[in-house]
This record gives C-alpha cells, structure tokens and sequence, in this order.
C-alpha cells in the first residue's frame, strides 16, 4: 500500500503528463504556474483593518502547497492545496464579509469569527471523506463571492467599480472554463496533445484574485470607513494595457 506521502498517491491527476520535463516534478508546468502566487499579493494598500496583509501569509502556503502538490501528486499534497484554500477563503471572509450581510443571530464580527472557524473545522474534518469533491466544494464558494458582488453593485454608481468587478468575473469565467476543461476534456486535449489547461486556470485565478482584492477593500472602506472616499485606481495608469489595480483614499474633509 503506498504511503499518503508517496508520488501519484492523490485522488486526481490532472491532465498534464507526469515525469515529461523532469524527473522529480510529475506535472512540471503545472508546478511552474502555481508559483504564480507566491510573488507579491497585495495591492497597493488602503490602510488600517482594511489591509490585505492578513492574507499574505494564507495566500503564500496555499501557493507553496499548490507547488508542492504538483510537483508529488501525493495525498497528503492534495489535501494540503485544498485545505489551504478553505483556510485562505476562512481569514478573508472572517476579515471582510460585510456585516451588513451577517445572518440575523450574529450580532458582532467577533461572533461571525466564531461562525466561520467552526464551519471551517467541521469542512476540514468533512475534507477527509472524499477528497475529490474537496475542490468542486471550493469552486463553489466562487459562486457565492459573484452573488455577493451583484448586490454590492446594484447599490453602487461608480462606474470603475463596475468596470473592475467586469474584469474580475471575465478572468474567473475563464479560470474556471479552464479548470472544467481539465477536469472533463482531458481525452480531447491529450489527443491534440496540449494538456496544459490547468496552468492557465492557475494564471487566470491568480488575475482574477489581483482584482478582486482592490474590490474587497473599496467595498470594506465604504462600510467601515464611511468619511474616507475609496477609489479605484490602476498601476502605472488607466491607458496601459497591462495594469495593476489598486485602491486610494481620500481624506476626510476636517470639521470645524
Ligand atoms: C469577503 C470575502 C473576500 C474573499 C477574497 C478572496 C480571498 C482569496 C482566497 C483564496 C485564494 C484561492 C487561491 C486559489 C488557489 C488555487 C490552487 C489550485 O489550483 N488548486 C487546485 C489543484 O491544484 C484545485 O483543484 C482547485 C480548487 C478550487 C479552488 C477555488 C478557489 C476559489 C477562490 C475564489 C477566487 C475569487 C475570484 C473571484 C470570483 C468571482
Ligand atoms: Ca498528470
Ligand atoms: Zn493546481
């Protein structure tokens, strides 16, 4: 019986050939893309409770875990990717699920911590029955991260927070688009022998993530920091064709 640390121990394989480019890395370009987040995460900051840096830390194990996953295919690897995402996601909403969305039996965020600490260790316990579902259970929470996004801009006029969150769901819909293509095509594109769809899911999240974050803040800004003026931005500016978003913040005006 192989070990749960042992090479092509996981549940899935993903559609990459393994062992082609290397001998110790199994799918070596998945691998290379999955080190695509472990360079820097975060925007260009807001400041106070609204800074990302609370996930720096999630975001770069998931990425070495990814890595690592790729490179063993192994259980203890699969697991440790997925796990490291569920807790990824647990530090984010904890952080910055807007209070205005709580269900009604949660006062307070310190309750709501609560809330997503026990969902989040009953998900790991529930991680370990079928690990396969792990990541559609994952894909899944995207979903809910669109909804949330829908009702945020249907209360906002800001065009650049339309145009950001247009851009953001373009890269998730083909993120996604790639990684079912992975997951259920893999005959055909190992037929024509380009079986390389889940490293443009790992890029394409990745793009996806740059602009979500600046929307996450914008909108925790307008609910926690009602004086300050959030606004979108783009590095190093609007007209180029390859950009980072960014947040600013404009003062409050001073009362006499
Ligand atoms: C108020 C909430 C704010 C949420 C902010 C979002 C915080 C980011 C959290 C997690 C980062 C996810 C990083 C993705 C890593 C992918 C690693 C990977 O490729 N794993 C695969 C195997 O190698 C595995 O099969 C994939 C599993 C599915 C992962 C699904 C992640 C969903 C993340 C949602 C991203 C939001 C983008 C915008 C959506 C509209
Ligand atoms: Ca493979
Ligand atoms: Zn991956």
């Amino acid at each position: 019986m192989p070990s749960i640390f042992s090479y092509e121990s996981a549940e899935v394989d993903w559609c990459e050939s393994n062992f082609v480019r290397s001998a110790v890395i199994a799918e070596y370009y998945n691998t290379v893309s999955a080190s695509g987040r472990l360079g820097p995460q975060e925007p260009p900051r807001a400041g106070g409770r609204t800074e990302l840096c609370h996930l720096k830390v999630p975001l770069l194990l998931a990425g070495l875990f990814s890595m690592y996953f790729h490179m063993t295919l192994s259980y203890v690897g699969q697991l440790l990717d997925e796990l490291s995402i569920l807790w990824t996601l647990a530090v984010a909403y904890s952080f910055w699920y807007p209070q205005a969305y709580f269900p009604k039996c949660i006062k307070t965020r310190r309750h709501f911590f609560w809330l997503t600490g026990i969902t989040t260790v009953i998900s790991t316990l529930m991680s370990f029955v079928k690990p396969t579902l792990n990541a559609y259970a994952l894909n899944c929470i995207a979903f809910h991260l669109l909804y949330l996004t829908r009702k945020e801009l249907k209360k906002c006029n800001d065009k650049r927070v339309h145009r950001m969150a247009a851009v953001m769901v373009m890269w998730w819909a083909l993120a996604i688009t790639s990684w079912i293509s992975d997951r259920w095509l893999c005959w055909l594109w190992q037929a024509i022998n380009f079986p390389y769809f889940h490293s443009f899911w790992h890029v394409l999240i990745a793009l996806s993530l740059l602009y979500c974050c600046p929307l996450v803040i914008y909108f925790d800004v307008s609910y926690e920091m009602p004086s300050f003026k959030p606004k979108l931005e783009y590095w190093p500016s609007d007209s180029w064709p390859v950009v980072v978003p960014y947040v600013t913040l404009e003062e409050p005006h001073k009362q006499c």
